[in-house]
């Protein structure tokens, strides 16, 4: 099976193409492949398959010819990656199954349009982020409030006042889950200017990583709510780079590096 491997601000996954739906992707060849010392390791996985052989989204067929099976490293299925739209953006791009410029990926968060520049960037129109009101995470023994913002997956965006370099972030944060029924993606963070964050987060299904593009627009809707503001562009610093996130009110663009940097074949199967 041939594979690629490409990050965004080191959020980083393995790209399986399979164009007609043919590959078999447990959750346990979904584990292997992303574990760092006996497989490849990522953050996650992004199958490459046609949106009309896809049964899960194939009404999205008409408008968007892909579909991004997104994996999380644990094996879960997840709605919508942010960074992994922009990953597989590029890929589709440079694999000559998409023209540089602007197209439709479809996801099972619905359809996301992205748009590549000649810089290497690629912004993705994440939507509206939904807020659904304020919880609390519990974090290596310390309660932390933040908004709860759906952003095709859930996310618990809380602001805190210590460094979140400091951060114990080894474990999964405790959340209440009469809230997040289906687990959550929890983002720690410092609003330190204006229009900037720094951010961690805990990804669920996948622990800690270097960046998360939900994450990111999550964290700057509560950033902004803060300041009592719903529009506006914001720049969060991520562990593996930096994000930039635009909320205009109607919907919230994420933008930033993407790249592929190695293919090969994968010798794992079930
Ligand atoms: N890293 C992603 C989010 C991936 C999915 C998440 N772990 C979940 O289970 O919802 C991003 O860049 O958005």
């Amino acid at each position: 099976m041939r594979f690629l491997k490409g990050h965004g601000t080191e959020n980083d996954f393995v790209i399986l193409p399979d164009p007609d739906g043919e590959l078999e992707l447990s959750a346990s060849l979904v584990a292997a492949i992303c574990d760092r010392r006996a497989g490849i390791g990522a953050d996650g996985v992004l199958r490459v398959v046609r949106t009309k052989v896809s049964p899960e989204v194939s009404d999205l067929a008409g408008e968007a010819e892909w579909f991004m099976d997104y994996r999380n490293s644990d094996g879960s299925v997840a709605e919508m990656c942010g960074n992994g739209t922009r990953v597989f953006a590029r890929h589709l791009v440079d694999a000559g199954l998409a023209q540089p410029g602007e197209f439709a990926i479809a996801t099972r968060g619905g359809l996301r349009r992205v748009s590549l520049d000649v810089s290497g960037d690629v912004t993705v129109d994440m939507g509206l982020p939904v807020v659904h009101g304020r919880s609390v995470a519990m974090v290596a023994g310390q309660e932390f409030e933040g908004l709860h913002v759906d952003m095709g997956n859930p996310h618990l965006a809380c602001a805190i006042g210590e460094p979140v370099v400091q951060l114990d972030l080894t474990h999964q944060p405790g959340f209440d889950p009469g809230v997040f029924p289906s687990g959550v993606n929890v983002e720690l963070f410092n609003a330190v200017g204006p229009a900037r964050a720094v951010m961690r987060v805990y990804e669920r299904g996948s622990a800690e990583t270097r960046a998360c593009g939900t994450g990111a627009v999550a964290t700057a809707v509560a950033a902004a709510a803060l300041s009592g503001e719903t529009t506006g562009s914001w720049t969060i610093e991520v562990v593996g780079g930096t994000l930039t996130v635009t909320l205009t009110g109607d919907t919230s663009y994420l933008a930033g590096p993407a790249v592929i940097v190695a293919a090969g074949e994968l010798m794992l199967a079930e």
